[in-house]
């Protein structure tokens, strides 16, 4: 993963790409189901990801493995069998948390029936150390543009909302950070605290960087005053939109990976659009599901801000610009 900011790039390729954004931080086209190397299907023993394929998958053989290119943080490989592929993941050193937490993630995207989702099939450790997590393989193929991917996002948004407030039965991680999802019953608190609030203590314990922890302070104090009118119910979030984790199957419909889901304002999911390359069919089919609402422009920083100081913390310096510009310009908007 580039550990530097460079400029965002983007562009939009109706027909065969839908979104292709050079994110600064991360990789620029993730998407590769066609790598040409293929490993050999070795038959090791004690190899809990065969295992499971052979047993409660139902393949009575494993024709390849291939690696599949893109992730920065595990390794992707498809296992092609007599009944179809699997998608599985790996990770050496990290246990099952993170792989369960992204299944928890999965599943409850999954079961709103609405925009394509892989389903996740089992999450597990790997002998000694590390884990896995086998789920759908989905072929990818061309987008048809933006506009089903607005539409089925905001009925993803619409379908699955939480009796239990704001945050998600687990914790989870955006990239590399702790994510922390205690069910709270007032957004404001929840993203005050347990976004904001986080990431800015992070930074000061990181980088000592009182600047930005104060002015952030600041922010939290007052921003009820972006929320004026605005309804709020709380809506299962993807989490991490951004152009890496946005495909479509091989029908053209739009698919969503690699989330960091929660329940929260809908409004929040544009966070990352600094790097997704969302353009206007992508809002008006969003909206006309999900209405904008009230004072909606003055809030679109205040949730891009949660990312840029997530990539300050992860990345370094390259990313304080974009903190300090928003929270600046917040301190002007509401005079403090
Ligand atoms: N269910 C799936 N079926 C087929 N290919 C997939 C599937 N899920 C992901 N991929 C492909 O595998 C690549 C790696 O997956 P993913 O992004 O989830 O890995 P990761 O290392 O966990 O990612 P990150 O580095 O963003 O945390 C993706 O870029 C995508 O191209």
């Amino acid at each position: 993963m580039a550990m530097q900011a460079v400029t965002l790039s983007s562009y939009y390729a109706l027909g065969h790409i839908s979104l292709q954004v050079v994110c600064p931080c991360r990789r620029a086209v993730r998407r590769n189901n066609n790598r040409p190397f293929i490993m050999a299907a070795s038959p090791l023993q004690g190899d809990p990801v065969r295992e499971w394929i052979m047993g409660e998958g139902g393949a009575s053989k494993i024709l390849k493995i291939s690696p599949v290119g893109g992730g920065c943080v595990n390794n992707a490989s498809q296992y092609q069998t007599d009944v179809g592929s699997f998608f599985v993941k790996t990770n050496r050193s990290i246990g099952p948390a993170m792989f369960e937490a992204e299944a928890v993630g999965l599943d409850a995207m999954h079961k709103t029936n609405t925009i394509r989702v892989p389903k996740p099939l089992k999450v597990g450790p790997l002998p000694g150390r590390g884990s896995y997590i086998i789920m759908e393989f989905i072929q990818f193929g061309a987008s048809r543009g933006q506009t089903e991917l607005g539409r089925k996002l905001a009925e993803m948004h619409k379908v699955g909302v939480s009796e239990k407030g704001f945050g998600f039965p687990v914790d989870n991680t955006i990239g590399s950070t702790p994510q922390q999802n205690p069910w709270t019953d007032d957004w404001i608190s929840f993203y005050g605290e347990h976004r904001l609030g986080f990431q800015l203590k992070l930074a000061q314990q990181q980088y000592r960087d009182n600047d930005v922890y104060m002015k952030g302070q600041k922010l939290l104090q007052y921003m009820h005053l972006l929320f004026k009118d605005v309804e709020i119910t709380p809506c299962l979030l993807h989490g991490d939109l951004w152009s890496g984790n946005v495909a479509a199957d091989k029908e053209g419909n739009p698919v969503i990976l690699d989330p960091a889901c929660y329940y929260g304002h809908n409004e929040a999911e544009f966070g990352m659009s600094w790097c997704a390359g969302f353009g206007s069919s992508f809002y008006n089919a969003y909206f006309e599901v999900m209405p904008k609402q009230p004072g909606f422009e003055q809030r679109t920083d205040l949730y891009k801000l949660y990312h840029y100081l997530n990539h300050y913390n992860m990345f370094g310096s390259g990313y304080r610009s974009s903190c300090t510009d928003i929270l600046d310009r917040y301190m002007r908007l509401l005079k403090l």
